[in-house]
């Protein structure tokens, strides 16, 4: 349970809507527990008011007096317990009103931490992590906290006052009848008990399987393409359907047990009215209680039935919720391993960019990326980075940007080790185009927009989707820069994604811009557009730009050949061609292609 102490902070923000809440279950109990007094009062009167009719039997005039004053007062009784059925009504929507609004303002604040955090952690933390378990600790895991917050402690307030205002009127009426009356309740308490954690567990493996079925269809439906040209939509039915037929046994299986529930509570609560009545009955005979008691004991023990089974349920509902918490708590305890030493830090950069022996190592998996890798680039030239698949290129473009640190060496921009700079401040001022490239299920004027530091105008968006050369692109389409992209809107092509996302990183008006393999999926003559635009407005700032093409449109001042994470060649696009190696091989081959098309 030591989770669950995360949560008082909250409890104690809400303390007041908390106390208010529990003041009018109180109340409301208060009215309930009248009820079978009313109602006592109302039999042990008809039984009075039937023997004095006896009595006078035969004698009608006052017989029907007695008849008369019977059935007013019984309207007035009626009258009572209705009014007070009223209140207990009134009482228990405003419990509801103040403890399960509680629950949601905590649901909601907690989302806000969780989600806050996640944001705040480094990406080594995302790949160490899959997307459904962080989806799974914002929701689900939530959801069951706040069951805790609200229902349970609702549920706890109305046990312990409702246990509490009936036992003490059961016990000012008879001690020996409230024992005999009270002594099924425990055991009823205890096999909810069992009964509950045995629903909740069989409840978690059908949760888990239903998450797997959902998960098999989505695939099945993103991966549509793939089924389709492989004509394997035969094998994914079946597979469904295994997976589905295990989900049905589960369900079957949690079935049996639900069944248990109902008439369990039955059983005990009619075992608690015979004792109260075969009890009850002999204090009758021996004229220590009226008969209107027994009635009164009857209805009591109806009152506790729900309370005492919430026990065993709210004993429940707090292990699952302390098990969710736990899960949360794991994440939130977690640091990001990529601190910001400045974040106040608001600076331009010029552009200096060194690399000194810088080594790195992937944390995760060992792979040693980059080796001893140093170079140095002035404000305003040109870096191209080639080199084979898994070369080490983009882990260049990520320790740039401080995605990862570097594990020997170090990194300076303008002469300051980029680990003491401020980290927004940094990748506020460097524009990164990743090759895999990501837009938000938006429109695309927003998706362009989620680049710049204020909120761009429709001019300054459709300006940068000119220097990206995707203007005519999305003006050619029906809703133009108000089309929506992604699952819910149009497909773009890969090379209008790329540019769309080159768009967004230039509308940053970076200092530094790396493009990562970003033009892969365009033609040579937007190629051209795009690089001329970097050769003139962007002819000031510093620019890495990772490739499998040469450009012969962008004047390098330096390029850098990487092997294996180190420096294979580097030098001018003249001096590479004259050391006859890799650089200049891609270089004949490419002319060649070219001169073939
Ligand atoms: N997140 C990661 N965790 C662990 N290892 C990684 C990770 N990203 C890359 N690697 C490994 O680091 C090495 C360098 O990868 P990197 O992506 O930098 O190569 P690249 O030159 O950009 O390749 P490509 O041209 O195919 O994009 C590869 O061996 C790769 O398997």
């Amino acid at each position: 349970m030591r989770e669950l102490k995360f949560l008082n902070q909250f409890f104690w923000k809400y303390r007041w809507r908390m106390l208010l809440g529990i003041a009018f279950i109180c109340i409301s109990n208060y009215f309930s527990v009248l009820q079978p007094q009313v109602i006592r009062e109302a039999l042990d009167l008809v039984v009075e008011q039937v023997n004095n009719y006896r009595m006078y039997d035969g004698f009608t005039t006052v017989g029907d007096t007695y008849f008369g004053i019977l059935s007013t007062t019984l309207m007035f009784f009626a009258g009572l317990v209705l009014l007070l059925a009223l209140l207990m009504g009134f009482f228990l929507y405003l419990t509801r009103q103040t403890i399960i609004v509680m629950s949601r303002l905590i649901e909601y604040d907690l989302r806000e931490v969780i989600f806050d955090h996640y944001q705040e952690l480094s990406l080594d933390f995302y790949k160490r992590n899959n997307t459904g378990d962080l989806m799974s600790r914002i929701t689900e895991d939530v959801n069951k906290v706040r069951m805790y917050l609200g229902p349970a402690v609702m549920y706890l307030a109305n046990l312990v006052s409702t246990i509490l205002l009936v036992v003490i009127s059961m016990l000012a009426v008879s001690t020996k009848l409230t024992l005999y009356t009270l002594i099924p309740l425990p055991l009823l308490a205890i096999s909810i008990y069992y009964v509950s954690n045995l629903i909740h567990t069989r409840s978690t493996f059908i949760q888990q399987q239903l998450s797997k079925l959902t998960s098999i269809a989505q695939e099945v439906f993103s991966g549509v393409r793939v089924v389709k040209s492989y004509v394997r939509e035969r094998q994914q039915v079946r597979y469904f359907a295994e997976e589905s037929e295990t989900y049905k046994r589960m369900s079957m299986d949690l079935a049996k047990i639900d069944a248990w529930f109902f008439p369990l509570m039955v059983f005990m609560v009619g075992a608690s009215t015979i004792i109260t009545v075969y009890v009850g009955g002999l204090q009758v005979v021996a004229g220590n209680i009226s008969a209107g008691n027994i009635a009164e004991f009857v209805i009591y023990v109806n009152m506790l039935t729900w309370p005492v089974t919430a026990i065993g349920w709210i004993a429940s509902i707090v292990q699952q919720a302390a098990a969710s918490q736990k899960r949360i708590n794991e994440f939130l305890e977690t640091k990001a391993s990529i601190v910001d030493p400045a974040p106040t830090e608001r600076e331009a950069l010029r552009g200096e960019i060194v690399f000194e022996n810088v080594g790195f190592t992937y944390p995760d998996t060992g792979i040693r990326a980059i080796r001893d890798l140093s170079f140095t680039l002035r404000p305003g030239e040109k870096l191209a980075i080639i080199g084979r698949t898994g070369s080490g290129k983009t882990t260049v473009a990520d320790l740039l940007v401080r995605m990862y640190d570097v594990s020997t060496g170090r990194i300076l921009i303008d002469g300051k080790d980029i680990r003491e700079r401020g980290l927004a401040n940094l990748r506020q001022r460097i524009g990164l185009v990743p090759q895999d490239v990501f837009l938000f299920s938006d429109t695309i004027h927003n998706n362009i927009a989620f680049g710049a530091q204020h909120d761009p105008s429709r001019e300054e968006v459709e300006q940068f989707a000119r220097h990206a050369a995707v203007y005519e692109d999305i003006a050619g389409l029906t809703q133009g820069f108000d089309t929506l992209v992604g699952e819910r809107g149009v497909t773009l092509s890969g090379g209008q994604k790329q540019r769309v996302s080159i768009a967004r990183a230039l509308i940053k008006r970076p200092d530094i811009v790396i493009l990562d393999d970003c033009l892969s999926a365009v033609d040579t003559n937007t190629e051209q557009q795009i690089l001329g635009y970097f050769n003139q407005a962007l002819a000031d700032k510093t620019a890495i730009i990772i490739t499998h093409r040469i450009y012969g449109h962008l004047r390098f001042d330096k390029i850098i050949v990487l092997e294996d994470g180190g420096i294979a060649e580097m030098g001018t696009h003249e001096e590479l061609m004259a050391n006859g190696a890799y650089y200049s091989e891609i270089v004949e081959r490419q002319m060649a292609e070219e001169v073939g098309k």
